[in-house]
């Protein structure tokens, strides 16, 4: 964390040039790097700068150990706007009292890195003269938890006080099952985020299907006066999606892990060859599960990496709600969460990830049953 500033750090950009009271034409060159704010009045100070500018700000929230999913939703949050705002907090909130919030990866350095880097990168495609409007990372919200919440120190427990925003019914379901305070987490944080921030758009990832409904659904029935974005998940080159937690699987966990892509490809396979029903494209998901879980568990325990599916969902697209048969014109959302099992025996030198294989890993994924006509 020894980049970390305790106020703003500041940078060289025409952002910041305009908080010191020297505004820059757009043309005349875009921020070259960012500012990082640890508190809301400057950041607020910023942003109305920004507004009286006639600038528009793409907003990105984020917990940090960034990979390229997070860099694809700043990207298209560049073509769309003038200023890009990323925030970096491990949100307590979102996680339950057993959850992996000690755990959870912090990168800071390398998240500073990786930020400037795109930055370059953003700065050489308008130099390039590309087509689209390229934005630039102007500020960076890192704030404490005390700043993000200031009277009372947040709750995990469900039934724990606080001041916090639920959305019911949608909070509940999926993820929701397993995770009973993640999603009263998610959008309280988000909820005061947009409110520090006032984005013009908020960049989400499809990765985190349930998250962008609950998004969408706070956003319209709180008034937001903000846009919401979904951008498609980011995938290695086998398939799997890219997710901060994956240092934890190791190589034996990776590639088992990726059923949970093959289980939802099959299911989309049904799909597409004309199957409607809940049996035949569960079916079709379950049916790798299983045979890729009896294959593991006929393993000795230096080979094998056991997982659970903990669900795998058919369901409407804007309620969530499961369905027994799809409608076409509308298509459906398949997810699932596969519970990658801590490994229980260990090879010399085998890479195991970050924690040695100790660390249970959830993995999510989705894919969308697209409308047919
Ligand atoms: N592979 C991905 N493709 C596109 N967007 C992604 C991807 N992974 C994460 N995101 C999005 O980045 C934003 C921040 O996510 P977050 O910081 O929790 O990262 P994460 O990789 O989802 O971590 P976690 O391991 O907690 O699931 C969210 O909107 C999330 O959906
Ligand atoms: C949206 C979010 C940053 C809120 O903490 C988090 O849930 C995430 O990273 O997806
Ligand atoms: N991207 C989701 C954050 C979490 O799992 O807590």
């Amino acid at each position: 964390m020894s980049r970390l500033v305790t106020g703003v750090r500041s940078f060289s950009t025409a952002a910041s040039s305009m908080l010191a009271g020297v505004t820059s034409a757009r043309s005349a060159g875009h921020p070259s790097s960012f500012q990082v704010f640890r508190d809301v009045p400057q950041l607020r100070q910023l942003r109305r700068q920004l507004l009286r500018n006639d600038r528009s700000v793409g907003f990105v929230p984020t917990m940090g150990a960034l990979h390229e999913g997070h860099l694809s939703l700043i990207r298209e949050a560049a073509r769309e706007n003038t200023d890009i705002f990323v925030s970096i907090f491990v949100n307590p909130t979102q996680f339950g009292v057993n959850e992996d919030l000690s755990s959870y990866p912090r990168t800071w350095d390398s998240d500073v890195e990786k930020l400037e880097q795109l930055n370059e990168e953003l700065a050489k495609a308008t130099a390039a003269g590309s087509d689209t409007p390229t934005g630039r990372i102007s500020a960076i919200f890192a704030p404490t938890s005390k700043v993000m919440y200031p009277s009372m120190p947040p709750s995990s427990e469900i039934d724990g006080d606080g001041s916090f925003v639920t959305i019911t019914p949608l909070s509940k379901k999926l993820e929701g099952g397993s995770r009973p305070v993640f999603f009263r987490g998610v959008a309280t944080v988000c909820m005061k985020l947009f409110n520090a921030v006032t984005p013009d758009r908020v960049y989400f990832g499809q990765k985190d299907i349930q998250q962008t409904v609950i998004i969408k659904r706070m956003v319209q029935d709180f008034l937001i006066g903000t846009e919401v974005r979904i951008v498609s998940t980011t995938r290695e080159p086998t398939g799997l999606a890219l997710s901060s937690r994956n240092v934890y699987l190791g190589e034996r966990r990776r590639a088992v892990g990726l059923t949970i892509y093959k289980a939802l490809k099959a299911a989309d396979e049904a799909y597409r060859s004309g199957k409607t029903s809940r049996e035949d494209i569960l079916g079709a998901a379950r049916s790798v599960t299983k045979r890729v879980l009896a294959e593991q568990e006929a393993l000795s325990p230096t080979e094998r990496a056991l997982f659970e599916a903990d669900y795998i969902s058919l369901a409407d697209p804007d309620t969530l709600d499961e369905l027994d048969l799809v409608d076409r014109s509308k298509g459906a959302v398949l997810s699932a969460a596969l519970k990658m099992a801590p490994l229980e025996e260990t090879k010399p030198g085998e890479d195991c990830g970050l924690g040695d294989g100790k660390v249970a890993v959830r993995l999510i994924d989705n894919i969308i049953l697209q409308p047919q006509q």
